[in-house]
């Protein structure tokens, strides 16, 4: 570029920062070297080695002030006469571009930007100026991020449509403009709209370098003396980062703003590239929203200055040789933006008056021709009317003198100032047509603004409703999980409900088993207990037996030791014998010996009786002591069924004190049968006992019988030695001996009789003494097993196995019913869990049902959302239809104009002294 002419409408300038920290730090070196004329400079990279020339090159060095003056001040100072002019400010992320537009610190003197700077000397060139000019500034903040336009200082404003209107020219509609009376506010605006812009990145998570900021300033003037209007607008451009995307490594968000940014950038590379080269017909003003918005700025009324800002250090190369190249050389024609006073808009007039007359005549001359044309006449070449005839003379008066259209007058003083501005490259149209294309174009535009803004409400609420539906899924999502969780777990109780349902009633069958089992055991200790006391019995019946036999035997022994009754009796009958063969023979055989004999028989037989008789006295002795043995006997028997009462009691009462009841039962059952067998024993032995007490009465009689028949015996034995005594008088007197012998004879005849009768009675005293002795053995032995029974008894209720035995039973059985009651516990209280569960389970799926239902519900709402949205949406912008046609302004503190004077005075309110 070698643009040094300042009637250059677009300057390039180049600012070179310092390197920064993180290049030093990365091994960077400045790769740039400035030539001392200010415009050169020279990159010695490892990719390019070349020279860049701009109309002005500002090293790492260059101070603020001295960019502000070289490059800008022009500017301002055009704008402030009318010119519309563009400071844009190229670079990538972190070149410098905030730095030199703002500044590090707009209080600082030093170091704060170009910005504050202009601001600062428009208020001084309208406070240096005369009074009789009047100032309005008013200020706007808007900024392009993805090809959208937000207006800073009412963000939700953020899809501003582009309009063109004739006299307007090019224009952001809706955008917030606001009446600033001083640097401060200047300011204050700039501050708003910043901040606007980090909530409005912070929300999107995105970085504001991300987006073109466009600052517009404009100053209207009006010369208060001739009327006369002038008006220039400086637009502040800080463009996103020129970056290329491959080295940021952008994806999604980050690399359609990336294209949406390099496609801009690109724009406006080709519009300043068409501006400048001086060939092209069509601007591609349209290609970008930046450029659309800056068209005026760039185009035929503007002065322009692009400065570019660049990193001089080798780690950015690239970056630094994109943006160097990208600069271009513009040139365009600049035209005042003015609007006339009333001695100029008087010349134009009559200017405009006599064209049109001439113009009129032209229309007559040439009506003229084509009328001789169409009436199939012809005219000479050399007649045809052509506009320099006209003008020159014969044909040039109007047959009619038709006075000027006023409203033509004024369209085409529109069209002066219209067609100063660089329209927008169209197919040649009529005017009218062309106006109708506009206002149509504006309608669509507003429409696709309106379109968007809807369609950006309507992604907003899908991806809300998306969300909310996402959100709705994830729930359901969840509950399902929970829901399987919970159906599982109901499972897993189920399961291990039948499995302890299962337990309980293998447990209540091994239960019973047990009890069976035990009942078994039970009857066969009862069987082995009738079992052994059957042997015991059977062995004392045989034991009884045999010491029955022994008894008897030692009784009857006792009764006749050596057999000493039956050889008397034997020798009595031998003697009777004798006595018999005597009589038989009928004279007397027996010698004195013989007699003898018989006397010392008879004494030995004396002396059997005698023992007889003390037999039988020990006999009745032993009888007596007997029946004292079986009255001690009974009492003892009473005593010890007293005793064994008492202990059965107390055994009971410990029993039913520390048993179940089973046991309880068992006892009773065996308290019962003991009784019973006691009680039919005791019967059968009281009877026993009567009998023998009858028997022993009997006996008693018969001893008594005995010993009377032992007292006839005595005297019979008397009478005997008697008759012997006579016998032996007989053998002395051969007399008496017939007498002897019948004496004899009765005598042998009586002894028979004795004999006869002693022999019954012996029969029976031995009999009776045999009954006696086998019933005092049987009572003896009867008491033996009373005694045994008893103990018995005594042995069962003390038997200690037995004891343990039972009380293993009963801990078994005691055991086995906690089993039982846990099962049935464990039983119950997971029925109860599953109850719960299942109840969890049933509120859990009717709020599956609910969430289902409230989704529905929730679509339903969302669909009714959207009709009633849409309604709202036609009602709102039917209002806004109306809105527009009442011209409605939108309320805003800057909103009211507020005319500063030259040198300082404030038409209607206090003068207000620009910061410096
Ligand atoms: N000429 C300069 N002299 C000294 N420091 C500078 C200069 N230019 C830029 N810097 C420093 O470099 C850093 C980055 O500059 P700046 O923020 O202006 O870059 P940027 O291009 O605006 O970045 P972004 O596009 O991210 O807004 C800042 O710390 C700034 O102070």
């Amino acid at each position: 570029m070698s643009g040094n002419d300042q009637r250059n409408n677009i300057r390039v300038v180049c600012r070179f920062r310092p390197q920064n920290k993180r290049e030093i730090a990365e091994g960077g070196v400045p790769i740039i070297k400035f030539d001392d004329d200010g415009e050169t400079c020279r990159m010695q990279g490892k990719e390019f080695q070349g020279n860049f020339t701009f109309d002005r090159i500002f090293s790492p060095e260059t101070k603020q002030k001295e960019v502000f003056d070289s490059a800008i001040k022009p500017i301002v100072d055009e704008v402030y006469n009318g010119y519309n002019g563009t400071v844009f400010a190229y670079g990538q992320t972190g070149s410098g571009k905030t730095f030199t537009m703002m500044g590090a610190d707009i209080d600082n003197e030093e170091l704060k930007g170009l910005i504050p700077r202009i601001v600062e000397q428009i208020f001084q060139c309208i406070i240096d100026s005369p009074p009789t000019m009047e100032y309005t500034v008013k200020v706007s903040y808007m900024e392009i991020y993805m090809e959208r336009i937000r207006d800073l200082l009412n963000p939700q404003n953020d899809n501003l449509p582009i309009h063109e209107e004739k006299n307007r020219g090019v224009y952001v509609k809706g955008l917030l403009e606001v009446y600033v009376s001083s640097v401060e506010e200047v300011y204050e605006v700039m501050k708003r709209g910043g901040q606007a812009r980090v909530v409005a990145y912070t929300n999107m998570n995105a970085e504001s370098s991300r987006s073109h900021s466009i600052f517009v300033i404009t100053i209207t003037q009006k010369n208060l003396q001739d009327g006369s209007v002038k008006s220039g607008k400086l637009s502040l451009v800080d463009l996103a980062g020129s970056e290329k995307v491959g080295k940021t490594g952008a994806s999604g968000q980050t690399l359609e703003e990336a294209k949406k940014i390099n496609k801009s950038l690109s724009a406006l590379g080709m519009v300043i590239n068409a501006l400048t080269d001086g060939k092209s017909t069509h601007i591609p003003y349209r290609d970008s929203k930046l450029t659309r918005i800056l068209q005026e700025s760039l185009g035929g009324n503007s002065r322009t200055t692009l400065i570019i800002n660049s990193s001089p250090s080798s780690f950015n190369e690239a970056e630094s040789l994109s943006t160097l190249r990208f600069a271009k050389t513009i040139k365009n024609k600049a035209r005042v933006n003015a609007e006339l006073s009333p001695a100029e808009l008087k010349a134009l007039l009559k200017k405009a008056k006599s064209e049109a007359v001439t113009f009129q005549q032209y229309i007559t001359a040439l009506e003229d021709e084509i009328g001789v044309w169409r009436k199939g006449g012809t005219v000479p070449k050399e007649k045809w009317v052509s506009m320099d005839k006209v003008s020159s003379g014969p044909v040039s008066a109007p047959p009619n003198g038709t006075a000027p259209n006023p409203a033509v007058e004024a369209a085409k003083r529109g069209s002066e100032i219209a067609e100063s501005r660089p329209s927008t490259p169209s197919p040649v149209l009529e005017k009218e047509e062309r106006e109708e294309f506009l206002r149509r174009e504006n309608d669509l535009t507003d429409q696709i603004a309106e379109k968007e803004a809807e369609l950006e409400k309507k992604e907003k609420l899908l991806s809300e409703l998306k969300e909310e539906l996402q959100l709705l899924k994830e729930q359901e999502t969840t509950t399902t999980t929970e829901n399987k969780t919970m159906v599982a777990q109901l499972t897993d109780l189920r399961l291990q409900l039948e499995k302890v349902t299962y337990e309980n009633k293998d447990s209540a069958i091994t239960l019973d088993g047990l009890r069976e089992s035990h009942q078994e055991t039970l009857n066969e200790l009862e069987a082995l207990k009738k079992q052994l006391v059957e042997l015991k019995l059977s062995q004392k019946e045989g034991d009884k037996e045999q010491k029955k036999q022994e008894k008897m035997a030692q009784m009857l022994a006792e009764l006749d030791p050596n057999g000493a009754i039956s050889q008397k009796e034997k020798q009595i009958r031998d003697t009777l014998k004798k006595f018999d063969s005597l009589d038989t023979d009928g004279k007397a055989t027996l010698t004195v010996e013989e007699l003898a004999a018989i006397r010392r028989k008879l004494t030995e037989s004396e002396t059997t009786i005698t023992q007889h008789e003390q037999t039988i006295a020990e006999l009745n002795y032993e009888n007596e002591h007997l029946t004292r043995k079986r009255d001690e006997a009974d009492i003892r028997l009473q005593t010890l069924e007293l005793e064994y009462e008492e202990l059965l009691d107390r055994t009971i009462a410990e029993e039913e004190a520390n048993s179940s009841i089973d046991i309880g039962e068992t006892i009773q059952e065996l308290r019962s049968k003991l009784e019973a067998q006691y009680a039919a024993k005791k019967d059968v032995q009281q009877k026993e006992i009567d009998e023998l007490r009858q028997e022993l009465e009997r006996k008693n009689e018969e001893l008594h019988k005995i010993s009377s028949s032992l007292s006839d015996l005595k005297r019979e034995k008397e009478d005997l030695q008697n008759a012997l005594a006579e016998r032996e008088l007989k053998a002395d007197s051969h007399k008496d001996v017939a007498d002897k012998e019948k004496d004899m004879e009765r005598i042998r005849k009586t002894m028979a009789q004795q004999l006869a009768d002693f022999d019954v009675m012996k029969k029976a005293l031995m009999r009776d003494l045999q009954n006696r002795c086998e019933k005092v053995v049987e009572l003896e032995i009867s008491l033996d097993e009373t005694r045994e029974q008893y103990q018995n008894v005594l042995r069962n209720t003390n038997n200690k196995s037995q004891q343990r035995k039972m009380v293993f039973l009963e801990r078994n059985l005691e055991q086995l019913t906690n089993v039982q009651k846990q099962l049935v516990e464990q039983n119950s209280s997971l029925k109860k869990e599953v109850a719960i569960a299942e109840r969890k389970l049933l509120a859990r799926n009717e709020r599956i049902q609910t969430l289902e239902a409230l989704l529905q519900d929730a679509q339903e709402k969302l669909t009714a959302q959207n009709q009633k949205f849409e309604a709202q949406l036609k009602t709102v912008r039917d209002r806004l239809e109306q809105a527009r046609t009442a011209k409605t302004v939108t309320p805003f503190f800057g909103r009211i104009a507020k005319p500063i004077q030259g040198g300082g005075g404030r038409t209607g309110g206090p003068v207000r002294t620009p910061t410096k």
